[in-house]
């Protein structure tokens, strides 16, 4: 039976001067499922987050996505062919509203890849609002970016990635510094998300990501370990291994 892979790493390693943070990982992603990359402190994870998106050229290997191989290519065409990516690190205008922030990344988008299809400021604050809505931030629209509250700023963080329409959904640590109550809400929105598009996204906390992945890939020291449904992860025996002694 074939599968639809929607990005695929060949033999890729990644070098930081002598060192070696990626070694030979090959994995094959499926179209539309959210596939989760766990992994101990230092397995690799960020670094292989920012290959899949175009901010680390592989030293070596190859990145194929729909078939085409980016290796090389800089990260605007990674985002240009379709891969978006919500960070860690927070990527908003602070002294915007909402949904001006929205707006940015909806007009950033169809400025640099429409530039025939101008749209009015009518049609941008409606497809806002409408992205708004699908990460549950209709209601704080126009408060300040910088006056919503951290699980908040996430939320819109998310709806700023979707502004590009992408067919790849990258996100790194989504749930990172945020109160088990914001967790659940990201948890839930991660979940909503993923039933349109393809997500993977990349976590150290091993328990979040189990009860919505339908996939799971462990790195450890840089290389691949295993790959499977949540299930098949959780009984894995050297998975086990590698997370004794972590939370
Ligand atoms: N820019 C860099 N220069 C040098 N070494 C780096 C760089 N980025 C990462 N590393 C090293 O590569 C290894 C893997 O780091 P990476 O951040 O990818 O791991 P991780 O699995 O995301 O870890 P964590 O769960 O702690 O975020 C680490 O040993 C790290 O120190």
């Amino acid at each position: 039976m074939s599968t639809d892979i929607i990005i695929e790493t060949h033999n890729v390693t990644r070098r930081f001067g002598a060192f070696t943070a990626l070694k030979n990982v090959s994995i094959q992603f499926e179209r539309g499922k959210l596939t989760s990359i766990i992994g101990p402190n230092g397995a690799g994870k960020s670094t292989y987050f920012n290959v899949l998106s175009g901010a680390f050229p592989p030293s070596e290997g190859r990145v194929v996505f729909q078939g085409k191989d980016l290796s090389g290519l800089k990260p605007h065409q990674f985002s240009h062919a379709g891969i978006s990516k919500s960070f860690q690190i927070t990527n908003i205008f602070p002294n915007f509203s909402t949904r001006q922030n929205v707006e940015i990344a909806l007009q950033a988008h169809v400025s640099r890849y429409n530039l025939w299809r101008r749209q009015s400021s009518l049609q941008l604050q409606d497809k806002a609002m409408e992205l708004l809505r699908t990460v549950g931030m209709e209601q704080h629209a126009r408060r300040l970016a910088r006056e919503l509250a951290h699980g908040q700023q996430r939320a819109l963080e998310i709806a700023i990635a979707l502004a590009s329409d992408p067919k790849l959904l990258l996100m790194d640590e989504p749930t990172a510094g945020m109160s088990p109550e914001e967790t659940r809400s990201m948890m839930d929105l991660i979940v909503q998300v993923a039933a349109a598009r393809t997500v993977i996204l990349v976590e150290h906390k091993m328990k979040m990501i189990m009860g919505i992945s339908d996939r799971i890939i462990v790195l450890h020291h840089g290389e691949f370990l295993a790959s499977g449904a949540p299930d098949d992860i959780r009984s894995n025996d050297e998975v086990k291994r590698v997370y004794l002694g972590q939370h």
